[in-house]
């Protein structure tokens, strides 16, 4: 849900003419060239290009983890969170300590304090609540590598909302898993940015994904990254990644992705 102040969107991140070049002098290898993009509050936006457009390059320079060369990027205070296609859980924490050292590390339960509970126990409750929001309530006590998939790419969900990111930028989060937990875990996405008004970026290879997420799509040249071309979307939610209109967008979108990559023979 975009929100507005009045009339007007209001940006939650600002990409202004970003380039990053990798070293220096003849050697120099340019991933992004003058990327332009804002994205609005409550917006979600799934940026799609061919491998190797500097999607990931971009995504680390919204998190302020790498610089750009030139331009620049504005989250105006925004909490930003990270996810990659692996969750990175720590394996030797259960479900609820990967959540908890997060909660932690914000240096509070999440919230104001809701009563008189010390703060671990309202780390505990906070930890709970999260689980039940991508529906692992009763997990907390397992570790990652008696989950699923699914279920470690939702606890890394509930550890980025255990963050309390405003704006939540998805690195290929869902690429590794088999198309039906796929299209469960593109509910619950859904419900929960719904619910939660969050910002999201989503960085996909996968163009029906992107057109079943985004409220626009993005699609980048194969490098240096430029914006090539923005797709509304302005299909009813829910949607489903095997629809017809889902499918008529993502094939024309396709069309232009092939051209693209086809022009750098990449
Ligand atoms: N630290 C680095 N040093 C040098 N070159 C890099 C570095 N990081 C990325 N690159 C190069 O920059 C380009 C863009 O990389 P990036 O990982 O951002 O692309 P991507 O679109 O996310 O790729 P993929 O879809 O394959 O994950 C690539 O050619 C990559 O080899």
């Amino acid at each position: 849900m975009i929100i507005e102040a009045g009339s007007t969107t209001v940006p939650a991140v600002t990409i202004e003419r970003v380039s990053k070049a990798y070293g220096t002098g003849r050697g120099a290898l340019l991933a992004l060239d003058k990327v332009s993009l804002t994205v609005a509050r409550g917006e979600f936006v799934s940026i799609l290009g061919a491998s190797g457009c500097g999607k990931s390059t971009l995504l680390s320079i919204i998190a302020n983890l790498d610089r750009p060369t030139l331009g620049s990027v504005d989250v105006g205070g925004a909490r930003v969170g990270l996810m990659f296609q692996e969750p990175a859980l720590f394996p030797w924490l259960t479900v609820n300590g990967n959540i908890e050292l997060a909660l932690r590390t914000r240096g509070r339960a999440g919230g104001a304090p809701r009563n008189q509970r010390s703060p671990k126990a309202e780390r505990r409750a906070r930890t709970a609540e999260l689980l039940e929001v991508v529906h692992l309530g009763g997990f907390g006590g397992k570790r990652p590598h008696e989950l699923s998939g699914g279920m470690r790419q939702r606890v890394a969900i509930a550890r980025a909302l255990a963050q309390e990111s405003d704006v939540l930028l998805m690195d290929e989060p869902f690429a590794a898993l088999d198309a039906m937990t796929r299209d469960l875990l593109h509910d619950e996405l859904e419900r929960i940015w719904s619910e939660r008004s969050l910002t999201v970026l989503f960085v996909t290879h996968n163009v029906r994904e992107a057109v079943r997420l985004g409220d626009r799509v993005v699609l980048l040249s194969s490098r240096p990254g430029r914006v090539v071309e923005e797709f509304p979307v302005p299909l009813d939610r829910p949607r489903r990644t095997d629809s017809g209109e889902v499918a008529s967008l993502a094939a024309k979108i396709t069309d232009r992705l092939r051209e693209e990559v086809g022009r750098h023979g990449a």
